[in-house]
C-alpha cells in the first residue's frame, strides 16, 4: 500500500523536503500537509503534488506518518489539538529543532513510532543532509522504509548527544552560513569588475566542485589548500588575509553562538 505521508506546517522546511521529493518520478508515497491559512497553504501545496488538508486532526486521520514541521513552539499547540488517540500506530517525525523523543513520548501513545531529525534547505535538489536521533522509536522495519523514502532527499546520517546537536546545528544552520560566504566571495569578485549574476555562479560552482572533490576522495581540507597555495604565489596572500581577519574563528564563534548559550 502507498505510504501516507502528512506534514503539519507546510512553511520553509516542509516545502524544501515537497520540493525534493518532487524529483522521484514513480514515489512510493502520496503527499498531504495541513497547515494555518488553507488558501496559502493550497497556493503552497498544489503546485508541489501535495494534498491541502483542512485541519491538522484530518491530516493525522489520513496519513500514516506524520511531519511535524511547526516551529519548535508551536509544537505543544499542534498536540493539544489533535485527539491524541489518532496517532496510535502511526509514525511521527519531529524536525522541530530541539523538541526531544522524551518529550514526544510524554504526549504520544505508546503504540505510535516516534523519529526526531534536523534536515538541511539542500533537500529541495536532492542534496540535503537528514540528520536523524539514533535514539527513536521506529522499529528496524520503520527505518527501512524511512530511508527509502527520505533518501529522495540527500544523505541520512544518525548520531546521538553532543555528537547529534553540533552536527545538526552545522548542517541545519549551515546552508545560511555557505549562503552568506557565496555572497561575500561574489561581492570581492564584482569589487573588482566581475558582473553579479556570473559573480555568484562563479563562487557557487567553486564551493560545489571544492566540496566533490572533498567528499569523493576524502582528502584531508588542509591538503586541498596546499595544493593551491604555490610557494610565493597570489592564493597565499588571500589565505593569509583571511587567517588575519579571522575566518576560522568566525565558524568557530558561530558554532559557540548557537550551541554555548
Ligand atoms: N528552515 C530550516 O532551515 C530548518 C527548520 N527546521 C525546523 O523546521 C520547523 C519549521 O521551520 P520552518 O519551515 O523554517 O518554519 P516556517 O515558519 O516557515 O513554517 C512553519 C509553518 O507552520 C505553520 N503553522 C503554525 N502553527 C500551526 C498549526 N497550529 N497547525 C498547522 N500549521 C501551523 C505556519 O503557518 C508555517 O507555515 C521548525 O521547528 C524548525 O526548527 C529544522 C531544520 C532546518
Ligand atoms: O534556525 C532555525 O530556526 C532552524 C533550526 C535548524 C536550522 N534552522
Amino acid at each position: 500500500m502507498t505510504l501516507q505521508l502528512g506534514f503539519i506546517g507546510f512553511g520553509q522546511m516542509a516545502q524544501a523536503m515537497a520540493k525534493g521529493f518532487n524529483q522521484k518520478e514513480h514515489p512510493p508515497f502520496t503527499l498531504h500537509a495541513s497547515s494555518i491559512d488553507f488558501d496559502a497553504l493550497t497556493a503552497h501545496a498544489t503546485p508541489l503534488n501535495v494534498q491541502p488538508i483542512s485541519s491538522n486532526q484530518q491530516l493525522v486521520d489520513q496519513c500514516d506518518w506524520i511531519i511535524l514541521a511547526v516551529k519548535p513552539d508551536q509544537v505543544e499547540g499542534v498536540l493539544n489539538d489533535i485527539d491524541v488517540a489518532s496517532f496510535e500506530n502511526k509514525g511521527v517525525i519531529s524536525i522541530a529543532s530541539g523538541i526531544t523523543l522524551d518529550q514526544l513520548k510524554q504526549r504520544l501513545p505508546k503504540s505510535t513510532s516516534i523519529l526526531t531529525m534536523i534536515p538541511n534547505t539542500p533537500v529541495c535538489v536532492g542534496e540535503g543532509i537528514l540528520m536523524c536521533q539514533e535514539d527513536t522509536t521506529f522499529t528496524q522495519e520503520d527505518l527501512t522504509q524511512f530511508k527509502d523514502v527520505f533518501s529522495h532527499l540527500g544523505t541520512i546520517h544518525f548520531a546521538n548527544g553532543d555528537a547529534f546537536k553540533s552536527l545538526a546545528t552545522l548542517s541545519g544552520c549551515g546552508p545560511a552560513f555557505v549562503a552568506m560566504v557565496i555572497e561575500a566571495m561574489a561581492d570581492g569578485m564584482v569589487k573588482y569588475g566581475a558582473p553579479r549574476d556570473l559573480a555568484y555562479q562563479i563562487a557557487s560552482q567553486t564551493i560545489k566542485g571544492t566540496a566533490q572533490m572533498q567528499l569523493d576522495t576524502n582528502t584531508h581540507p588542509g591538503v586541498l589548500k596546499d595544493q593551491v597555495t604555490s610557494p610565493g604565489g597570489t592564493t597565499i596572500k588571500g589565505v593569509a588575509a583571511l587567517e588575519e581577519k579571522g575566518m576560522r574563528h568566525a565558524f568557530i564563534s558561530a558554532m559557540d553562538g548557537i550551541l554555548d548559550h
